[in-house]
């Protein structure tokens, strides 16, 4: 029936447009099968008219007021099995298997509203009579459509069949190779719930597919009732597996798990019945009460997956073994598709309607489709994922040991090797340097060594010099008339103690030179005089330290040696001395000292004193030969007083 407006296009639009990510309603189609002969003979009447191809019209009798449904197609008793094939569009959910969803039809109705019919056309006729093919359901149209399907898919498909009925609450493999057993329902995170230990049988041929379908069917429990010769006693779900693998590419599989992959799921329910209507006693009974609970178990789950908030939270699939294997079909990942079937009969007119308002509800049911990822599909993924994270922690650890590194020292690695190379370069100069100074200074300790031993000799010269030229400069001018000048306005005033006590004789009680009076002098012990100039004729063989110098006073007023008599041997004895003086050659032999400031003190300290003494001595050596030429030009006696600052400059 490919007609303008018709169900297949809507719902093959519906499919088209991807049901992968945004929720994705339960597909529901209506179909309504003909008057049976058994109700045509009770002179029944039809209370279902189809109004377009998507309304149904109630029409209860006796002039009830009408009511109408509408769903995602309406098929009317006139259609064939080739006509509800394509308005299901179950070729369009082969397709989503075929790429990886889990896809489920699945037939709802009362008993004898033809359920087994739309799914697998009419009971056999006989042991090893095929259904016509006009006749085949849905499920053999989609297994030779997936088969021609996959033969020209070009790529390796393999499809494998498993094939189950649920009766009276138990799971039973109708293709169990053994004696059947009830099977047990299991779930894991990543299958859901599952059949375990649940036969899955490779097939590579419709025929094949076919006669596990026949055997299936074959075992499947059914019995005869008022309102079916031929009742199907239980739940039975074919599941076809589709994957595009290989057996030897596929990864193992769990041991009693079904593979992995898409999945095309045909769930024909049992009907619901009255036991009234039915007549049914006994275990006929007990199976329509098992029946009657797992679908009132599916109506309830279906119900609370109509509220948005119920379904974040807990749906009772557990309550059945029916709502278990529909769960991820219902509430989870999957596309489903709903086939309801009712009967037009006005006695079945209840059951009808609870089967139309089931239906409506279940068509505002919606899914989240998500096509699973095979193991070997995960596993490259999970190992570029693992890759990924192994870079990334990798670069973080990378990125923590260079920032320790350059805490620890400040550089980068080539930083780091840079600057070895230049601090053992540093290193060596460093010590070169340090041996040079150490060279330097050792030299220079060594010069200042010599110097102040230069300069103290030096400075005991002067001393020696100045002493003896105040002492011959006061005796040059001990002239008659003449005041004897006092050192100490011709040069600093040195300490008393130290002068020489020439004239300080006890007995004047005043200090000839400074005129001080004589006890405020204390006058050394004439050997601790500073050294003396020797007089081979005064000494009279005598040690130096044992004789007195030339100008020594004498002891006691009176005396022989009287200063005021002995002044021109005296003279004598002094320009001889300065004339010794004269001839010496006193130069500093210490290498120059640093420059230092120009207001340095010029006391003598280290070698910057020793120019000092040099430039007084050479003033020393200059009087005393400006003294000299005025000894040899005029007599002591006669000489004129001088300014003491004419002749020794102040220092
Ligand atoms: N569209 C149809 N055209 C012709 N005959 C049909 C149609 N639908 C159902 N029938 C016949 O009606 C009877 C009951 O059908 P069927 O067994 O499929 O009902 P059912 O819903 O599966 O019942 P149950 O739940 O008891 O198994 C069968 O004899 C079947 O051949």
């Amino acid at each position: 029936m490919e007609e303008r407006g018709s169900p297949d296009g809507d719902l093959a639009r519906s499919l088209e447009q991807g049901p992968e990510g945004p929720e994705t309603p339960i597909q529901v189609v209506l179909r309504v099968r003909p008057m049976s002969a058994a109700e045509l003979r009770r002179g029944q009447q039809s209370v279902l008219h189809c109004s377009g191809t998507r309304t149904l019209q109630v029409s209860p009798p006796g002039g009830g007021p009408e009511v109408a449904f509408r769903f995602g197609a309406v098929l009317d008793a006139a259609r064939t099995q080739e006509d509800v094939f394509r308005a299901c569009g179950v070729r369009r959910l082969g397709e989503l298997a075929l790429r990886g969803f889990s896809c489920t039809v699945f037939t709802f109705g009362q008993t004898g509203s033809g359920k087994t019919y739309t799914l697998t056309g009419p009971p056999p006729q006989g042991e090893g009579v095929p259904v016509p093919p006009s006749l085949a359901g849905i499920m053999q149209r989609t297994f030779a459509w997936l088969l021609d399907r996959v033969q020209h898919l070009g790529a390796p498909v393999t499809l494998r069949a498993s094939y189950l009925e649920i009766y009276n609450e138990q799971v039973w493999d109708l293709l169990s190779l053994g004696s059947p057993r009830p099977l047990p329902v299991r779930w894991n995170k990543t299958q859901g719930f599952y059949v375990e230990r649940l036969r899955v049988v490779e097939f590579r041929s419709l025929e094949a597919l076919m006669e596990l379908l026949q055997t299936g069917l074959s075992r499947r429990r059914s019995s005869a009732h008022t309102l079916n010769q031929a009742s199907s006693r239980s739940h039975a779900l074919l599941t076809l597996y589709i994957s595009h693998q290989t057996a030897q590419q596929m990864p193992p599989v769990d041991p009693g798990a079904p593979p992995v992959g898409g999945k095309l799921c045909f769930v024909d329910l049992a009907g619901s019945e009255k036991v009234a209507a039915t007549g049914s006693r006994g275990e006929l009974m007990l199976e329509a009460n098992s029946i009657n609970r797992s679908l009132l178990a599916l109506g309830h789950c279906i119900s609370l997956l109509l509220d948005p908030q119920r379904k974040q939270s807990h749906i009772p699939f557990r309550d059945s073994k029916l709502t278990k294997l529909l769960a991820d079909s219902l509430g989870g990942r999957g596309v489903t598709l709903m086939v309801a079937c009712v009967s037009p009969s006005a006695q079945c007119l209840p059951e009808t309607l609870s089967t139309l308002r089931y239906a409506s509800r279940a068509q505002r049911v919606t899914t989240r489709p998500q096509a699973p990822k095979s193991a070997v599909a995960k596993q490259p993924q999970r190992l570029e994922t693992e890759m990924l994270q192994l870079q990334e922690e990798n670069r973080r650890l990378q990125f923590q040991l260079d920032q320790m590194d350059s805490k620890a020292s400040g550089l980068s690695g080539a930083r780091v090797a840079w600057a070895q190379r230049n601090l053992y370069g540093m290193l060596q100069e460093f010590m070169l340097e340090n041996e040079r100074l150490r060279k330097e200074k050792s030299q220079l300790q060594n010069s200042q060594d010599l110097a102040r031993n230069e300069q103290r000799i030096l400075a005991q010269q002067v001393h020696a010099l100045e002493r003896r030229l105040l002492s011959a400069s006061y005796r040059h001018q001990q002239g008659p008339g003449l005041t004897p000048l006092c050192p100490c306005l011709m040069a600093p005033a040195p300490p008393c103690h130290a002068l020489p006590p020439v004239y300080s004789c006890p007995c004047c009680h005043i200090c000839p030179l400074c005129r001080v009076p004589l006890a405020q002098w204390a006058c050394l012990p004439r050997e601790r005089h500073l050294p003396q100039v020797l007089d081979p004729e005064a000494s009279g063989g005598r040690p130096p330290s044992a004789r007195p110098p030339p100008w020594a006073p004498p002891c006691s007023p009176g005396s022989a040696k009287c200063p005021r008599e002995r002044s021109h041997r005296d003279w004598t004895q002094t320009r001889v001395l300065a004339e010794m003086l004269m001839e010496e050659d006193v130069v500093p032999s210490a290498p120059p000292m640093p420059v230092r400031p120009p207001k340095t003190s010029p006391g003598l300290r280290g070698g910057a004193g020793v120019p000092n003494l040099a430039q007084r001595l050479e003033a020393l050596r200059d009087q005393i030969g400006s003294s000299l030429r005025r000894g040899r030009s005029q007599p002591p006696c006669s000489e004129g007083a001088r300014s003491p600052g004419q002749v020794l400059s102040p220092r």
